[in-house]
């Protein structure tokens, strides 16, 4: 991302005014007592839960440091929590984010893997698309020889309404370099993030 590159912001009145309008649609007051201050409250949510449009989420990434260690780095069961972008209700599991350093032996700070899946995740998204950018970002930044990313999602919009299954699970992978040329190498992983 470059400084020119425009950014946008959440307009918290037009937020305000949408769940307002939101609530008229569905036969409420929104000025009776208990929901006056939910349009606020609700935008608030909203500016929280979509935090990951406005800045770069790569840019957490800009803290690497040099290590000679050339094998497996996995961060496992990274809490996640997105929003599902066709009904606009959550979906939620957990990250596994792993990567082999590249000739540069460039690394990262293990918190950082957790924030870049926050970052994405924190936008309307699908889990497809949430797991394939994370896996880029770590591509983009690190030059790794090799990048994992498996998330594990239960979807709201599956479990509350529509078809109702709770307790569905769907899994997603994204793996890019030598997790992609060397089977062996991608099941080992496979087996360490897998294994409970
Ligand atoms: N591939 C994918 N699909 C998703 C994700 N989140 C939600 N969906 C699906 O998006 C689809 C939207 O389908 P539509 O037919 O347009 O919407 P709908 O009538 O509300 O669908 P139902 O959920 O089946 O009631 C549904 O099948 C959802 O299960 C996701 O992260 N990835
Ligand atoms: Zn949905």
């Amino acid at each position: 991302m470059t400084a020119v590159e425009a950014r946008p912001v959440f307009d918290q009145a037009r937020a305000e005014a949408a769940v307002r309008e939101l609530l008229l649609a569905a036969g409420e007051d929104p000025d009776r007592p208990g929901l006056k201050d939910t349009p606020a409250r609700v935008a608030r949510a909203y500016a929280e839960q979509f935090a990951g449009l406005y800045d770069d989420p790569d840019d957490v990434l800009d803290t690497v440091f040099d290590e000679n260690h050339a094998e497996l780095v996995l961060v496992k069961d990274i809490p996640m929590y997105s929003t599902c972008e066709h009904h606009l209700v959550p979906f939620f599991g957990k990250a596994h984010v792993g990567y082999i350093p590249g000739r540069s032996g460039r690394i990262t700070g293990l918190s950082k893997l957790a924030r870049v899946v926050e970052g994405y995740a924190k936008r309307p998204q699908v889990q497809e698309r949430l797991t394939t950018q994370v896996a880029d970002a770590l591509v983009r930044r690190l030059q790794p020889a090799g990048v994992i990313v498996v998330m594990e999602a239960e979807h709201l919009c599956m479990a509350m309404r529509g078809i109702r299954k709770p307790g569905a699970s769907t899994t997603t992978s994204a793996v890019r370099g030598i997790f992609q040329s060397q089977a062996s190498t991608r099941a080992e992983a496979m087996s360490l993030i897998m294994g409970r």
